[in-house]
C-alpha cells in the first residue's frame, strides 16, 4: 500500500505538484497517468525519499520509504533505466543489488530468466544495451528483494510489443499475488489494458482517479454540431456542463437523447451524438496533452 497525502513539490516559485493525493491498494495495479512534465517521476521520487516534499507526505506500508528497514526488501523501484552503471555487466548490477540487499545470489539466475536476459546478454557492459534490455535489467533489480511494492516510472518505455505484453502479464502476477504495483505513463493505451485503478495527473494536480472500469465506462456525450458555439451556449443556458475537447466538438454531462432534444430545439444540426463511453477519458486526456503542447510552444 502507498498513501500519498496532501503532498505538494515546489521548485523556486514552480509548482511541480499541488496538493496531491492518492492511494495505490495490495493486490492491484495503479496506473499513473498523465502527459509529459505532469509530475509522475517528482511524485514517484517523493514516494521513494529521494525527493523531498514542500508539504504533505508520502507513505509506503504505512512508513515513509527511508525509514523502512532494508526497504529494497519491501519496496522495487525502477526510476530511471539508464541510472545503472553503465561499465558493469548486468549480471553484476544485480550481483551487488543481491549483496546489499542480503539476497541469496542464486536469485540472480532466476531473475535474468524471468525477465528474458540470455547468459551473453548478461554479461555486456551495460553501456551497450538497448532501452528495453535496460528496462528489463532494471525490473530484474527491483524485483530482487522480493518485495511487495513495485514503482516502476515508464517502465514500459523501449519494450517492443512483445516486452510490453510480458510486462503487463508480470505486472498482472504479482498484483494478483496481493502486491501493491504503482507504474506510470504517458500512454493511456497501455495503461487501461494493465492498472486495476487509475490516478490522472496534470500540471501537477490530481484531475481524475477510480478504478478503470468506471474511468472508462465515463459518462456524459460527445457531440459534434454544425455550430458548437450555438450549442454549447444553448446547453450552457440550460446549466448543463459543457467542455469543448482537443479534438474537436463538445463534452456534455447529459444523456445523449437529451442533448438530441436540445440541440433540435436550439435549432443545431448535429454531426455527431454518442455516449461519452472510453473516449471520455480519452479526450479528458487528450486535451491534458493538447495543453501541456500549447504551453511547450509558447514557452
Ligand atoms: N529538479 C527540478 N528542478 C526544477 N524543476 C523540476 C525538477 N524536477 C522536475 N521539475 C519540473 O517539474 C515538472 C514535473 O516533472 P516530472 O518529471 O515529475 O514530470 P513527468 O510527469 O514525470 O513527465 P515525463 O512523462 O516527461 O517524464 C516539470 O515541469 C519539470 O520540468
Amino acid at each position: 500500500m502507498i498513501t500519498v497525502d496532501h503532498l505538494t513539490k515546489r521548485y523556486g516559485s514552480f509548482t511541480a505538484l499541488d496538493d496531491v493525493s492518492f492511494e495505490a491498494r495490495a493486490g492491484r495495479v495503479t496506473g499513473f497517468l498523465g502527459p509529459n512534465g505532469a509530475g509522475k517521476t517528482t511524485a514517484m521520487r517523493v514516494v521513494a525519499g529521494l525527493t523531498p516534499a514542500s508539504a504533505g507526505r508520502a507513505t509506503v506500508l504505512g512508513r515513509p520509504y527511508a525509514t523502512l528497514p532494508n526497504p529494497g526488501r519491501h519496496v522495487g523501484l525502477l526510476l530511471d533505466a539508464s541510472a545503472q552503471h553503465a561499465g558493469r555487466t548486468g549480471r553484476e548490477v544485480l550481483t551487488l543489488g543481491a549483496i546489499l540487499t542480503g539476497v541469496d545470489r542464486r536469485r540472480v539466475d532466476d531473475l535474468l530468466d524471468l525477465v528474458g536476459l540470455t547468459e551473453k546478454e548478461a554479461g555486456r557492459r551495460v553501456r551497450n544495451y538497448s532501452l528495453g534490455m535496460r528496462q528489463r535489467l532494471g525490473i530484474a533489480h527491483a524485483l530482487l528483494g522480493d518485495p511487495e511494492v513495485l514503482v516502476l516510472d515508464e517502465p514500459a518505455n523501449g519494450l517492443d510489443p512483445a516486452g510490453i505484453r510480458w510486462m503487463r502479464g508480470l505486472l498482472r502476477g504479482f498484483a494478483e499475488r496481493g502486491g501493491t504495483v504503482l507504474l506510470s505513463s504517458h500512454l493511456l493505451g497501455e495503461i487501461e489494458r494493465v492498472a486495476d485503478d487509475i490516478i490522472v495527473i496534470g500540471h501537477g494536480r490530481i484531475v481524475a482517479s477510480g478504478t478503470t472500469g468506471e474511468l472508462l465506462s465515463g459518462s456524459g456525450t460527445v457531440v459534434r454540431s454544425g455550430d458548437d458555439t450555438a450549442l454549447a451556449a444553448a446547453l450552457t443556458a440550460r446549466s448543463v456542463a459543457v467542455t469543448p475537447t482537443a479534438t474537436g466538438g463538445l463534452l456534455v454531462e447529459a444523456e445523449p437523447a437529451e442533448v438530441g432534444r436540445w440541440a433540435l430545439a436550439a435549432g443545431v444540426a448535429l454531426l455527431e451524438l454518442r455516449s461519452g463511453d472510453e473516449r471520455g477519458l480519452e479526450e479528458m486526456f487528450l486535451d491534458l496533452t493538447a495543453a501541456s503542447a500549447r504551453e511547450e510552444v509558447a514557452a
